[in-house]
C-alpha cells in the first residue's frame, strides 16, 4: 500500500482513499457518540452552520470544541460524552481540526475518520477494500501533530498487513503537545480522563465512514461484513 501523510494545507487534489486522523479529540469523540447510540454525525463547516441546523432540527445534538457555549449541547470531550444517552440521535460536530480535515477530502471516493479507538477496524477496511494508495490526513498542527501522525503510521502499517507494536505509537501520542495541553487543562471543554480515553487502542469494533448525503458530509459507523455471515454486524451501518 502506498501511504502519504499530509496536513490539511497540503491537500491539493481529492485522493481516492483518505483516512482522516484526529486522535485528540474529534474522532475519539465521534466513536464514543456512536457507542452511546448516535445514528449519524453531520460534520459542519462552521459554528454558524451548526446553530442553523440545530434551529431547524432542535432534536439534533450540537457539539463544538472549546468551552461550552449558548445553543450548543455538548463539547468535544470523550469523557464528558461517555455517559450520554444518544440513542437514535443525530450529532452535528464542528471542531478546529478533525471536522475540517474530513471536509477537505469530501470528494474522495472513500473517507474514513479515525483515531486509536478504531484503528484496527479502520485498517481492516483498507485491507479488505484492497486500497493501493491511501492519503492519511494528519489533522493537527498542519500535519505535525504527533498523536495524529503516530496513529496514521500505525494504521498504515496494519493496513499493509505488517505487524506493528502499538506501544511505541501510543507512547508518541501520549507525549504529544495535545496530550500535554489536555492534561494541563489548557484546552477548554475537557475532562481529566480525555487523554486516557483517546489512547485506548481498538476500544470499538467499528470503523467510521464519511460520505456526502444531501450536500452534507455525514459520518456513520461501519462494520465490515464478517467472512462467516457475509452481513454487517447488527446496529452498524454498512453504507460505503
Ligand atoms: O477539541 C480539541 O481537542 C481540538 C481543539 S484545539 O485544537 O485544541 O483548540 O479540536 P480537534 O479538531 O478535535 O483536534
Ligand atoms: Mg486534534
Amino acid at each position: 500500500m502506498d501511504a502519504r501523510f499530509l496536513g490539511i494545507p497540503e491537500l491539493t487534489e481529492a485522493p481516492s482513499a483518505a483516512v482522516v486522523v484526529d486522535v485528540m479529540r474529534a474522532f475519539t469523540v465521534a466513536a464514543w457518540a456512536f457507542a452511546r447510540g448516535a445514528e449519524k454525525i453531520v460534520l459542519a463547516e462552521s459554528l454558524d452552520e451548526v446553530l442553523a441546523l440545530k434551529a431547524r432540527r432542535p432534536d439534533w445534538v450540537a457539539l463544538k470544541d472549546g468551552p461550552p457555549a449558548p445553543g450548543f449541547d455538548a463539547v468535544n470531550s470523550p469523557a464528558l460524552l461517555r455517559s450520554a444517552d444518544l440513542g437514535g440521535r443525530t450529532v452535528v460536530q464542528k471542531t478546529t481540526a478533525g471536522t475540517v480535515g474530513a471536509l477537505a477530502v469530501k470528494d474522495a471516493s472513500l473517507v474514513l475518520c479515525a483515531g486509536f479507538v478504531v484503528a484496527e477496524a479502520t485498517a481492516r477496511v483498507l485491507r479488505e477494500r484492497g486500497c493501493g494508495s491511501v492519503t492519511f490526513v494528519v489533522t493537527g498542527e498542519d500535519g505535525r501533530a504527533d498523536e495524529d501522525l503516530a496513529c496514521a503510521e500505525y494504521i498504515a502499517r496494519r493496513a499493509s498487513g505488517a505487524a506493528a507494536d502499538a506501544a511505541g505509537f501510543l507512547r508518541r501520542a501520549a507525549g504529544s503537545r495535545a496530550a500535554a495541553e489536555l492534561a494541563e487543562g489548557v484546552r477548554e471543554g475537557s475532562h481529566p480522563d480525555d487523554v486516557a480515553l483517546c489512547l485506548e487502542l481498538d476500544r470499538f469494533p467499528f470503523a467510521m465512514v464519511a460520505a456526502l448525503e444531501d450536500s452534507h458530509m455525514v459520518l456513520r459507523p461501519f462494520d465490515m461484513p464478517s467472512a462467516a455471515d457475509g452481513v454487517p454486524s447488527a446496529g452498524s451501518s454498512s453504507r460505503m
